[in-house]
Order: C-alpha cells, then sequence, then structure tokens
C-alpha cells in the first residue's frame, strides 16, 4: 500500500488554546518500504500515525493510502496497529485474540494464514490456550504481532511497538518483525527512538523537528540485510541522524 501525505498537519484545541501538534507534512512512501520515523519526544509522530490509520481527521491537508482516503483502508482493515501497549483482550485466549480480527474482517479478502499457524510463525505455538496476563510482555507484544498478521494489513503501523521490553528481546521481536516484513511485503511506518535501530531496520529514514513536526531529514539506507547495528557502514548514517536531530529545525 502506498501512502501520500500532501501538507497534512494537526492543531487541536484545549482551554489553554490551540496546539499545533505536527505538519505541514508531504511525502510518499511507495508500496512496500519500510520507513523509520524518528524525532523529538512530543513532536508530533504518533499523532501523525493516528492521521495515517484514519483515526482522527487533519486539520489541513490530504492523506491518501493507494490512492483512496484513509477510511477505506480502515474499513477494508487493511491499516495494522502495534504500540507499546499490547490491546489484547484480557478474556480471550490467546488463539482467540488472534482469531477474532479473522471473524471480524470475514468477507473482506480471505487471510494469509489459519491463526495456528501465525502462532506457530511468532513462537507461540505451545501458548494457543493460554490468556494474555500469562504472558511476559515481549510474548503479549507476538500476540499483537500475529493478530496484526491474521488481518492481512497491508500498512503495519507501529507505534515504539518494544520500547517497553528489555533490549535483547526488543532486538529479537525488531529482527522478527523485519523477516516477517520481507515474507509479507507489507509497508512500515515505524517510529522509533533509537535512532541505532532505526538504522538497522528501515529503508529509509524520516526525521521530524521539534513540535510541530515537521520534514527535518529523509535518509535512504540503501546497506543489505541483515545489518549489524556496529558496523563500519552505519555508523555513517546514525552519526548525520544525530546531528540533524540535534539542530531540531527543519
Ligand atoms: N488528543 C490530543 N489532544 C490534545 N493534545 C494532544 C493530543 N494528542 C497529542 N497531543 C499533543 O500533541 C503533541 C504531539 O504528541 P505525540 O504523542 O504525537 O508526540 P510524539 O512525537 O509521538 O511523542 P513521544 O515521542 O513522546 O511519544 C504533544 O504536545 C501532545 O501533548
Amino acid at each position: 500500500m502506498y501512502i501520500e501525505l500532501h501538507h497534512v498537519s494537526k492543531h487541536f484545541s484545549s482551554r489553554a488554546g490551540e496546539l499545533a501538534a505536527v505538519g505541514p507534512i508531504t511525502l510518499t512512501v511507495p508500496s512496500g518500504q519500510f520507513l523509520a520515523l524518528v524525532g523529538p519526544s512530543g513532536c508530533g509522530k504518533s499523532t501523525l500515525l493516528r492521521l495515517v490509520a484514519d483515526q482522527m481527521p487533519p486539520t489541513t491537508g490530504t492523506i491518501r493510502l493507494d490512492g483512496a482516503p484513509p477510511e477505506e483502508a480502515r474499513r477494508r482493515k487493511a491499516i495494522g496497529w502495534m504500540a507499546q501497549q499490547p490491546a489484547l483482550l484480557p478474556w480471550a485466549t490467546v488463539l482467540d485474540n488472534v482469531r477474532l480480527p479473522l471473524r471480524v474482517n470475514q468477507g473482506h479478502g480471505s487471510p494469509p494464514m489459519a491463526p495456528e499457524e501465525l502462532l506457530a510463525m511468532v513462537g507461540l505455538a505451545d501458548y494457543a490456550r493460554a490468556y494474555p496476563n500469562t504472558l511476559s510482555g515481549g510474548q503479549q507484544q507476538r500476540v499483537a504481532l500475529a493478530r496484526t498478521l491474521a488481518t492481512g494489513a497491508r500498512l503495519w503501523l507501529m507505534d515504539e511497538p518494544f520500547a517497553a521490553l528489555d533490549e535483547l528481546t526488543r532486538e529479537v521481536l525488531a529482527d522478527e518483525v523485519l523477516q516477517l516484513w520481507q515474507q509479507f511485503g507489507p509497508t512500515v511506518l515505524w517510529v522509533t527512538h533509537h535512532i541505532p535501530e532505526a538504522v538497522r531496520l528501515a529503508d529509509r529514514v524520516v526525521v521530524l523537528s521539534d513540535r510541530p513536526g515537521r520534514l527535518c531529514a529523509d535518509l535512504a539506507i540503501p546497506l543489505p540485510r541483515p545489518r549489524d547495528e556496529t558496523a563500519p557502514e552505519m555508523m555513517e548514517p546514525i552519526r548525520q541522524i544525530r546531528s540533524v536531530l540535534r539542530e531540531g529545525r527543519p
């Protein structure tokens, strides 16, 4: 699924007045690209993702997903969403948590795989009958990942999905997402504060300015995968992104 943002911005009104959260941003993301979005805390990264997901309308500008308003993709369940806290149903088993979106999604195209297969892919074959509160944070995120796969979403919006996990689990899971991305080919918008992670994973890193986040830098990372964060060729893009972030201006 390709993404087109044209002069997109979002303002929030509150008692304290108007708050410019993000934009204006103009950006095109080709289908199947893995794009990492980095920027200072509070610059509007999550807001931008929520706009793309059609969770709220932009204040200015237009968003198109495969040439259509994002509402269409949302209705077709073509947008997968992962955040720091996996929104699992506590009363449903792991298997049902993965099955449920399939039920909701009936008639919107066939899912790529059976829920049991998806659980096996994320390493949870033995946990099908467990309940979410008996799983570790990393395992819960694996369920959320299987659920994203279950919807057959063509766009994965990932808002620091593993930031709450320990470093090793975070790396392992990010690598698994990368493998699944290579296998399924969705477009990925991946928000992270971790610059080496952005460079290790993404085809392209977009850096936003301080709030309201606007485009500061747009870097292609044409390095072969798998990538090693400590390899010398990784240092230059990491340095470049750090320096742009320090400047903090578009
Ligand atoms: N629903 C809302 N109502 C009012 N203000 C909001 C709302 N959502 C976000 N904001 C404000 O918009 C700005 C951008 O927030 P957002 O969460 O998008 O930033 P972020 O870059 O994702 O931050 P972080 O990196 O810390 O997660 C912040 O100042 C935030 O307080």
